[in-house]
């Protein structure tokens, strides 16, 4: 579905990925852990070419999507972020109504009939798991619903385009515990039909929903498997260290 080959980015000087080939697996949904600073966002960031807009980055490797080259001349950027869908710490709805954000990627990329988009955004928000609490206000503003419902009519305009990969930047530490839970459980649901990624520096989030982990340190990736075996039987003395609280 997505691997990296050798994968090295810099900014500047600095190199903040240092080669990294990893494999992600299609259904399955993948934690990207490790200390601050140790490139998590950055491979994230990378998957759908969000570092274009940093400067001064700069990358070499590859990464394969659906056999493209990601990186390569031919990829068209609209389709890229249509496929691979982000998703970050803090709720960004924009500020129109809940539906005409569900809808918004729909209209910008097709002509669609209205009862085709209204049937597409009531299934988006209803995969998001925040249907039953939108649907008597859809043309209320999304920017006055709670943090948790905000994120949640994000990953409803995200799914609304139908992406095959989903990426997580740190998606709950902005919210509560109890809009948390409902984040982790949708996301439970998704990784049925999407890839996910998830950034996070919850390690007892990235145990209880991740099917596989990868521990990131300083730029390389140290260890990486299925989350209850990186976690019980970790094969590497840093990974050991970082689970049990020794650094980070
Ligand atoms: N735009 C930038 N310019 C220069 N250096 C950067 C830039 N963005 C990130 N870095 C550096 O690259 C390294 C990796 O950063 P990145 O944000 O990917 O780490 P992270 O593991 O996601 O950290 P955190 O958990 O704190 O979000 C860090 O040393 C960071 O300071």
């Amino acid at each position: 579905m997505l691997t990296t080959e050798n994968l090295h980015l810099y900014y500047g000087q600095k190199e903040a990925l240092k080669g990294i080939d990893l494999a992600f697996e299609a259904q399955t949904m993948t934690a990207l852990v490790g200390p601050s600073g140790c490139g998590k966002s950055t491979l994230l960031r990378c998957f759908n070419r969000m570092n274009d807009q940093v400067s001064n980055a700069k990358i070499t490797g590859s990464i394969w999507f659906d056999r493209e080259n990601v990186n390569g001349p031919a990829i068209s950027l609209v389709t890229l972020r249509q496929k691979i869908g982000m998703v970050f710490q803090q709720p960004n709805p924009f500020p129109f109504s809940v539906y005409d954000n569900v809808a918004y990627g729909l209209r910008l990329a097709h002509s669609l009939p209205k009862a085709v988009i209204d049937e597409r955004v009531e299934t988006a928000l209803k995969q998001a798991a925040v249907w039953d609490e939108v649907k008597d206000h859809l043309t209320e503003n999304a920017m006055g619903f709670s943090g948790g419902q905000q994120q949640r009519i994000c990953i409803a305009r995200l799914l609304a385009v139908l992406p095959k990969v989903i990426l997580l930047d740190e998606p709950t530490s902005a919210l509560d515990p109890i809009s948390s839970a409902k984040i982790e459980a949708t996301l439970m649901q998704l990784k049925r039909d999407y890839t996910i990624i998830i950034v996070t520096h919850n390690l007892q989030q990235a145990a209880r929903i991740s099917d596989r982990t990868v521990f990131m340190l300083d730029g390389n990736v140290i260890e990486s498997g299925p989350t209850q075996t990186l976690f019980m039987t970790p094969e590497n003395q840093q990974t050991s260290d970082y689970l049990n609280g020794k650094f980070g």
